[in-house]
């Protein structure tokens, strides 16, 4: 039988400083909206310090019905890392400074509208993948820019224009890498400017990099940016903000259900926007609609 709204348990797993933005007014409306409804709720905030084990053992002290990550795309590849192959589904509200899955998921941007889901939503299974063991849900990166995200973690200063210029540096003085990548359609090896294991579409910058992936099709796309004349980077710029870096001839595109890359020269990996481990072999396995999505109504509903 299934369960009425009353019976229900929603965690609310928030991020206190992403997108560097106070959120004790938003604790006051999840909790009006939730009391209005007969939701029982709790806040579950982050530190950065071991977050991961504290939610896991929250969230098997009790039954939850639903986790929102309130957060930017860090929260939620955190709280979707607990939740892959579960019942439980995940909502988001997007208050970071990347908010790229909420947006490829077509969840509003604007909070009020957002919170609206907390109460009226379906919920759809999207795929996952795994990147040597560790959850990727949105876009993970080998090359300049998994370069340029590192030096950002490791930087003081926050925001798209910090972003923008440690690109601007890293871009002038970067050298493509070789990668031999294989896959279950087909090969590549050579060099490459940057290497992105795509199960969505664009960065939390809006740069398109995959505009025709599909989250829930069994499939995810290396997208490969190939050497180019330095003078050729606004022209690939401008068609990642255009949805048409396809049409690029330094762009190649392998959609695929698994894939191993040998990162032969070492270079740097993130995973969703955190910088991780640097492996030489990069083991790429899809999990097929393992994750359970809060989204908005289909419109003509
Ligand atoms: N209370 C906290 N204090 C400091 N850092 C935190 C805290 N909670 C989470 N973090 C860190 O926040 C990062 C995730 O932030 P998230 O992506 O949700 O928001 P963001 O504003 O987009 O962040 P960023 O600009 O770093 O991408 C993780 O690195 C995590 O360790």
């Amino acid at each position: 039988m299934e369960k009425t709204k009353e019976e229900q348990f929603y965690l609310f797993v928030i991020n206190p400083i992403a997108g560097d933005i106070e959120k004790e007014d938003l604790e006051e409306d999840i909790a009006t909206i939730c009391e209005e409804k007969g939701i029982a709720f709790e806040f579950f905030k982050t530190t950065g310090e071991d977050d991961k084990q504290k939610l896991q053992d929250k969230i098997k002290s009790r039954k939850v019905d639903a986790i929102f990550a309130v957060g930017g795309d860090g929260t939620v590849n955190l709280v979707a890392s607990l939740l892959i192959k579960q019942q439980i589904p995940l909502g988001i509200i997007p208050l970071g400074s990347g908010n790229g899955l909420s947006k490829d998921l077509d969840i509003p941007q604007d909070t009020e509208a957002a919170l609206q889901l907390i109460h009226t939503h379906q919920v759809i299974p999207i795929d996952t993948l795994e990147i040597n063991g560790i959850p990727s849900i949105h876009l993970s990166d080998l090359g300049f820019n998994a370069l340029v995200v590192k030096r950002f973690c490791e930087g003081e200063t926050r925001g798209p224009g910090s972003y923008a210029w440690i690109a601007l540096q890293e871009y002038l003085s970067y050298e493509p890498k070789h990668y031999r990548i294989e896959t279950d359609v087909e090969n590549f090896e050579g060099p490459a400017f940057m290497v992105t294991i795509a199960n969505a579409n664009a960065f939390g910058s809006n740069a398109s990099i995959n505009p025709n992936g599909v989250l829930n099709d069994g499939r995810f796309e290396i997208c490969l940016i190939e050497p180019f004349p330095k003078a050729a980077g606004i022209g690939i710029l401008y068609k990642l903000y255009t949805d048409s870096i396809d049409s690029s001839v330094f762009s190649r595109r392998i959609s695929c259900r698994k894939a191993t890359i040998y990162n032969t020269q070492g270079e740097v990996l993130h995973i969703d926007g955190e910088p991780v481990a640097t492996d030489k072999v990069i083991d790429v396995k899809m999990h097929k609609e393992s994750l359970l999505m809060i989204l908005p109504l289909p419109e003509e509903q």
